[in-house]
C-alpha cells in the first residue's frame, strides 16, 4: 500500500467516529500546495548531480506549517504528502501552534561529500526559499538531515530574507538551536513508554526492548531507556542487527557509535551480530521500538513479532494491515502521530526562543517537554477508554478534532 493511502485510511477511522461529511474530509486530507523541484550541484569531481525536492504544506489551520527535512534514496512525492499529512495530525495532538508540512530530497546523503551536502541544501533552498518562513513553513530535521544541514539551509535563506533564526529548528546550540533539541525525539519515545508500560503494569527491570535504527532517534530512545532500567536486548542499524538476550552492554555500544567514523556500529562484536532485518522477529520481545523506516513491519512479518507492546518511534513503520493484525492480537502500538511528537515539541520551544531572542535551560526545556506530551497522553488514554478504540485512532480522532474545529472557528476557508 502506498504511503499516503495507508495514512489516509487511518484518518478515515477517525473521521468515522466524528462524523465528518465527505466535502469536509477532502479539504482536509488534500494538501494546501506541493512542491517539485530539481536540484542540481556540482559533485566534488567536476559531474553534474541531480536530484529532486519536495516539500507539501498540507494543512496550516492552528498555525504555521511544521515538519522535518528527510534526505534518503526512498523519498518521493507520495510519502512526503502523507509524512504532510502525518505532521499536521501531531502538531495537533501535541496541542503546539502549528500546522503540518514535510519535505525532502531523493538521495543517499553517505555517498555525498559534506562539501556537496552543503551544496546540495543550498541549493533545496534557492528552489523553496520564497514558501518557507518563520511564519509560515518552518522544516527540521528527520532521516537523514542533522544541525549541520539545518544550519546551512538557515544560512542560506538568511542570505534572501535576512536575519530570522526561527526559520528552521534543530540548528547547532551555537547557532540559535535548542539544548536537548537532539536528544528531544528519542528522550520522548523513553518518556511515553514507560507511560505506557505504567499503564499496562509493566515493571522496567523486567522488560526487554528491541530497537530498530540506531541514528538520532533510537539512540537517545536506547540511551534514555537504559538508564531507565529496560534491558535493552538488540538494536539494529543499516549494518545489522546487534543482539544478546542478556541485556547488551550499553555503555560499551554507545561508546563504539561514538568513535566509529561512519557512526554505526559496524565491527562491534561484543554481542551476536545477525542480519539486519532479524531484530523485529526475535524472540521473548517485550517492547519493539521501530526507529528508522516506514512500512517496516507487514504482512510479510507480523505474524513472527513477538512483542507485546510495539512504540512508533519512526513514522508510519506499520502496515494497516498488519496494525489491525497486531490490534486483534491484543498488541498495544503506541502510534508515531504521539510516539515521537517530542522532537516537533522541542522543535516548537526552539521556535518560541528565537522569536524572544532567549535562551532557556535544558531543565526547562524537559519539564516543559515531559509535561506537553504527559497531557497528550492522558488525553489520548482517555479517548481510546472511552470511545473502545485503539490508541492510534484515539490520537487521529484528538488530532482532526482540533484540525476541524480551528477551521470551523476561523471560517472553512482557512483549512
Ligand atoms: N529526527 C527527528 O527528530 C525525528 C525523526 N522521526 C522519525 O524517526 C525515524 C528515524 O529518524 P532519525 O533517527 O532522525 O534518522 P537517522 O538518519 O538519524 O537514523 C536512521 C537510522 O536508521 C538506520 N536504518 C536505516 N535503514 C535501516 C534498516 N532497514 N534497518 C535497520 N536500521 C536502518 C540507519 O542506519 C540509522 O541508524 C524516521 O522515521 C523519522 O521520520 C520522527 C520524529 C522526529
Ligand atoms: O521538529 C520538527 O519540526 C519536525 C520533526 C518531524 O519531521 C517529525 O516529527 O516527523
Amino acid at each position: 500500500m502506498k504511503a499516503f493511502e495507508s495514512t489516509s485510511k487511518y484518518f478515515h477511522r477517525a473521521a468515522d467516529l466524528l462524523e465528518i461529511d465527505d466535502h469536509m474530509r477532502q479539504a482536509l486530507l488534500m494538501p494546501r500546495r506541493e512542491i517539485q523541484v530539481q536540484v542540481t550541484i556540482e559533485r566534488d569531481d567536476g559531474s553534474l548531480g541531480t536530484f529532486v525536492g519536495f516539500r507539501v504544506q498540507h494543512n496550516k489551520s492552528r498555525g504555521p506549517m511544521k515538519g522535518g527535512l528527510r534526505f534518503h534514496p526512498e523519498v518521493d512525492l507520495d510519502e512526503t504528502r502523507s509524512l504532510a499529512s502525518l505532521m499536521t495530525w501531531k502538531t495537533a495532538v501535541a496541542n503546539l501552534p502549528y500546522g503540518g508540512a514535510k519535505g525532502g530530497i531523493g538521495v543517499d546523503p553517505k555517498q555525498l561529500s559534506t562539501r556537496e551536502l552543503e551544496h546540495l541544501t543550498r541549493a533545496f533552498v534557492d528552489q523553496i526559499h520564497d514558501i518557507v518562513g518563520p511564519d509560515t513553513d518552518i522544516p527540521a530535521p528527520d532521516m537523514g538531515t542533522d544541525h549541520l544541514v539545518m544550519s546551512w539551509f538557515r544560512n542560506q535563506w538568511e542570505k534572501y530574507h535576512g536575519f530570522h533564526p526561527a526559520v528552521i529548528t534543530g540548528k547547532p546550540v551555537e547557532e540559535y538551536g535548542a539544548v536537548g533539541r537532539e536528544e528531544a525525539t528519542g528522550r520522548g519515545v523513553g518518556t511515553l513508554t514507560i507511560k505506557t508500560c505504567n499503564r499496562l503494569g509493566m515493571k522496567p527491570a523486567d522488560t526487554k526492548v528491541a530497537i530498530q535504527g540506531f541514528g538520532n532517534v533510537g539512540s537517545h530512545a536506547a540511551k534514555f531507556l537504559h538508564e531507565s532500567m529496560f534491558t535493552i536486548i538488540a538494536l539494529s542499524d543499516m549494518t545489522g542487527t546487534y543482539y544478546d538476550p542478556e541485556g547488551l552492554d550499553m555503555g560499551a555500544v554507545l561508546h563504539h557509535k561514538l568513535n566509529n567514523p561512519d557512526g554505526t556500529l559496524h565491527g562491534f562484536n561484543r554481542c551476536e551480530v545477525l542480519p539486519v532485518d532479524d531484530l523485529l522477529t526475535l524472540p521473548e520481545i517485550d517492547i519493539l521500538i521501530p526507529a528508522a523506516l516506514g512500512g517496516v513491519i507487514n504482512a510479510s512479518n507480523v505474524d513472527h513479532i513477538s512483542a507485546k507492546v510495539i512504540i512508533e518511534a519512526a513514522n508510519e513503520p506499520i502496515e494497516p494491515d498488519a496494525d489491525d493484525q497486531l490490534n486483534e492480537r491484543g498488541v498495544t502500538v503506541l502510534p508515531d502521530i504521539l510516539a515521537n511528537a517530542g522532537g516537533v515539541t522541542v522543535s516548537y520551544f526552539e521556535w518560541v526562543q528565537n522569536r524572544q531572542h532567549y535562551r532557556w535551560t535544558l531543565d526547562r526545556v524537559r519539564q516543559e517537554l515531559d509535561h506537553t506530551l504527559s497531557n497528550s497522553f492522558e488525553q489520548v488514554w482517555q479517548v481510546a477508554q472511552s470511545k473502545n478504540v485503539s490508541l492510534r485512532t484515539a490520537a487521529y480522532y484528538l488530532g482532526i478534532g482540533r484540525v476541524l474545529n480551528a477551521s470551523k472557528l476561523a471560517g472553512m476557508t482557512s483549512v
